[in-house]
């Protein structure tokens, strides 16, 4: 096989740790691969400063970034694809600012992307493009006279045929999506609901198990749900930060049971509607009230973009009252913390709780939920509580699966995983961690990338589709 060229949005160093499970992800693959990493370089620079790509070497890996321009980066970055793409590929059509200037930006940053990859790309190069913000980028480098193989992975949810049609210029995205040799989801639902819309809307036929023919061109489409490096976070789960954190919770709460939950601020990861579940268990429960504090990580994200600081706004106030309804002179039910906590200390922090809250609206995957199972003691291991419309749900179903729009359900589910007999956390942990361990970080790359050199010695000859 040919170098491995993953380009995404956000990159990150890979021998360093990064919050945003796509970097995390992506800094794993390739510390085992090896190859080239192409994205921004997280610079806002002045639109006449130059735009040469900058490298770097980290271990075995090749960073190449380019900086963004204030213009391109709102209507890029903050617009198209977390204004518009992202809110409404989480089913919140109602959140979405169709905002008809951001497309063209959307589209001039990943021309920039084409135009800037295209010289450093060797032909036996195997390209991996990384989610929602670079759908139409296999086009561009097309229509540029790109001939490697190019795979696409979407690390969000894909809507429903009917809610990605409320998109302006849906069809467009939907047609870039053919400028790939393989498209790669997290879960069956998408992969389902990616089915149902090129059928419907783009009369695609289906050509066989997973291929689908329209726009004259064939594309293979599968679900590859992500994992973790199961062994990697035992060890980070070994290290000195990890313990040090571990032991620090143990004696602050010797004589309380955790309960954690790790999250970007979105408004897609639920924490409004998790903080009310737990009042609601707290107001039906008052015998164990003192005996559970909540850890509620969230770290800041996207800030610039509107929704974020309402949801900060919403999450902050409920902190407040519960503390203030609820809190006793030796005790807070919440302890909120707004910050991005260092990856290499959640493992001693996921021990050291005995339930996880991963209760996202709508998720793509969530690493947090396998990070959460990897790092228990297999002895006396904690309970993860998940919502069912988490991309992991589909995989984890040995969780306790609860529905996060329903407040009494999630209490309920709260109180049964703090009172599990240790018999049951055994068993669930157990089958749970077969799981993770057999679909795990490697098996995903893997078996996306076999799949992508597959699909290619098929296509060869194939006219490419212009946009
Ligand atoms: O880059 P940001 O705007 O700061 O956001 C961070 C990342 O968030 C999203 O992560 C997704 O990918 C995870 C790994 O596959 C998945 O577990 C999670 O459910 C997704 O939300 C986003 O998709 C990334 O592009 C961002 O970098
Ligand atoms: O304060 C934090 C919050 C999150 N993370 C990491 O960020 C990733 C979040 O990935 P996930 O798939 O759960 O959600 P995303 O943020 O990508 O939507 C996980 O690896 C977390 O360990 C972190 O290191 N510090």
């Amino acid at each position: 096989m040919g170098r491995l060229v993953v380009v995404s949005n956000r990159i990150a160093d890979p021998r360093q740790t990064a919050a945003g499970g796509l970097a995390v992800a992506l800094a794993e693959v390739l510390n085992s691969t090896g190859g080239m990493w192409f994205g921004w370089s997280g610079k806002i620079v002045d639109a006449t400063e130059s735009d040469d790509v900058v490298f770097k070497r980290a271990g075995p890996v090749t960073l190449a970034t380019v900086d963004l321009s204030q213009v391109d980066h709102d209507a890029f970055y903050l617009g198209y694809s977390n204004g518009v793409l992202w809110p409404v590929f989480h089913y919140r059509l109602d959140l979405a600012d169709f905002d008809a200037g951001y497309i063209t930006g959307y589209r001039r940053v990943n021309q920039l992307f084409a135009r800037k990859l295209l010289p450093l790309l060797r032909p036996d190069d195997i390209l991996w493009v990384h989610d929602y913000h670079l759908i139409p980028l296999a086009a561009e480098l097309r229509a540029l006279g790109c001939r490697q193989r190019i795979g696409f992975f979407l690390h969000i949810p894909l809507p429903p045929p009917l809610m990605l049609a409320a998109i302006p210029g849906h069809d467009w995205l939907i047609r870039a999506l053919f400028a790939y040799d393989l498209v790669g989801f997290q879960s069956k639902a998408d992969l389902d609901h990616f089915a149902r819309y090129v059928e419907t809307e783009a009369h695609a036929q289906p050509v066989d198990d997973g291929r689908w023919r329209a726009f004259g061109r064939t594309v293979q489409a599968g679900a590859f749900p992500i994992g973790i490096d199961v062994q990697e976070f035992n060890e980070l789960a070994r290290a000195p930060e990890a313990v040090e954190m571990y032991e620090r919770m143990r004696m602050e709460y010797s004589r309380r049971k955790l309960l954690v939950g790790v999250d970007r601020l979105d408004y897609s990861k639920g924490l409004p509607q998790r903080m009310r579940a737990f009042r609601e268990f707290l107001t039906k429960n008052p015998d164990l009230r003192s005996s559970a504090t909540l850890i509620q990580i969230a770290s800041p994200s996207r800030e610039n973009v509107g929704a974020y600081t309402e949801i900060l706004h919403e999450l902050e106030s409920l902190c407040g009252s519960i503390n203030g309804n609820f809190g006793e002179l030796d005790w807070m039910p919440v302890r909120y913390i707004h910050r991005t906590v260092a990856r290499a200390r959640l493992p001693g922090l996921y021990r050291a709780s005995r339930v996880a809250l991963v209760t996202p609206l709508r998720d793509g995957m969530n690493l947090v939920a396998k990070e959460f199972l990897a790092a228990q003691n297999e002895e006396d291991p904690g309970v993860l509580v998940l919502s069912r419309f988490a991309g992991a749900a589909e995989q984890l179903r040995e969780a306790l699966l609860v529905n996060p729009y329903d407040t009494e359900g999630t209490a309920a589910a709260i109180l049964l995983a703090l009172q599990m007999p240790l018999e049951e956390r055994r068993n669930r942990h157990r089958a749970l961690m077969e799981t993770i361990r057999r679909y795990d970080v490697h098996w995903w790359c893997d078996g996306f990338l076999v799949a992508l050199e597959r699909t290619m010695a098929e296509e060869k000859g194939t006219s490419w589709l212009r946009l």
